[in-house]
């Protein structure tokens, strides 16, 4: 059996950076089991707040911040956290070498339906400062809560899926994530069809016209409104994901976070042979502008990406 301990002894000589990791996983742990109780808790609420972007807070989501604050405060590596629910980053151990940016708790509009949610977090060197390209990442992963509880972590080689035990023990159960090259699947909230863009209508309707139309194959369309759940459905089976720029996000740059959601997918998707892009270039080129940037976000199988970048380039 290999432990998540092992796994990341192999993939790196940065014990620092290992721990950084094995917090953020421990706090994974913690937040399954607030989840698994929170019907009953009665945490599925609303917290009664809005967060920086102006959405309204679930309580869970201010529960999972605690936890990764708590974990992360205790570990002496983490200089900073930069956190979807906190309107500034945190300053923590002064010489901590490590910036950890997450989305506590994604999906969180899912909660009260008993839907996979996730964590989803981003390492990077203290020394390069708040705003750092996603190029720039030592390691990202997230913690996808769905019947089974998994953590996806890359450093800079492989992409590895983890599966806590009844024990607390992570796992490895895929130790190198392959996304294939083509895929039948697309996800994308339709109902956003009317703000569209040229590119994202022409995608959209060559797919649907499946293998009658120039695509000449048949396409299928998920969206589970978790970005967590979408993607790990495209690590383990293939499949693009998209929330493209459209003209309601557009004063706002798009929809989906640089820092804590586009950036570490990217860098998961990546790792695992899929590609990333804005439609128009990489998602790890993007210079960072604010903490809480906005971008859009385009991640897959490599063909299907491909496919979307043609018509952006038309
Ligand atoms: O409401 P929509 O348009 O379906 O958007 C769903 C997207 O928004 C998100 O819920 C945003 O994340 P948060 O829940 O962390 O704010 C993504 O997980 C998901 O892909
Ligand atoms: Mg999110
Ligand atoms: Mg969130």
């Amino acid at each position: 059996m290999t432990t998540l301990p092992d796994w990341l002894s192999a993939e790196t000589d940065d014990a620092a950076l290992a721990s950084a990791i094995a917090s953020m996983a421990a706090a994974g742990v913690d937040i399954a089991a607030e989840l698994r109780q929170a019907p009953i808790s009665g945490h599925t609420g609303l917290a009664g707040a809005t967060n920086v972007q102006g959405e309204a807070q679930k309580a869970l989501d201010v529960i999972s911040n605690d936890i990764v604050l708590k974990h992360l405060e205790a570990n002496s590596v983490i200089s900073i956290l930069i956190s979807e629910e906190l309107d500034e980053a945190v300053d923590l151990a002064s010489e901590g070498r490590f910036i950890i940016a997450t989305d506590p708790l994604d999906g969180s509009s899912n909660l009260d339906v008993n839907v996979t949610v996730g964590t989803i977090f981003s390492v990077l060197p203290a020394e390069g400062g708040l705003l750092q390209k996603g190029t720039a990442q030592l390691a990202a992963g997230y913690v996808a809560y769905g019947p089974a509880t998994s953590l996806v972590v890359r450093i800079t080689g492989k992409t590895s899926v983890f599966t806590l035990d009844e024990s607390g023990t992570w796992q490895l159960t895929v130790d190198t994530a392959a996304i294939p090259t083509a895929s039948g699947e697309f996800a994308i909230n339709t109902a956003r069809e009317r703000f569209w863009d040229a590119a994202t209508t022409a995608y959209v309707s060559e797919s649907v016209a499946g293998e009658t139309g120039p695509a000449g194959k048949r396409y299928n369309m998920r969206w589970v409104g978790s970005m967590v759940a979408d993607i790990h459905r495209i690590l383990m089976r293939g499949g693009i994901f998209l929330y493209p720029l459209d003209s309601e996000t557009q004063s706002k740059g798009g929809r989906l976070r640089l820092l804590y959601e586009a950036n570490p997918m990217a860098w998961l998707v990546e790792g695992a042979g899929g590609r990333s892009t804005t439609g128009t270039q990489s998602i790890l080129d993007v210079e960072a502008t604010g903490i809480h940037q906005r971008i859009p976000v385009i991640l897959g199988s490599a063909d299907e990406v491909a496919r979307i970048e043609g018509f952006y380039a038309r």
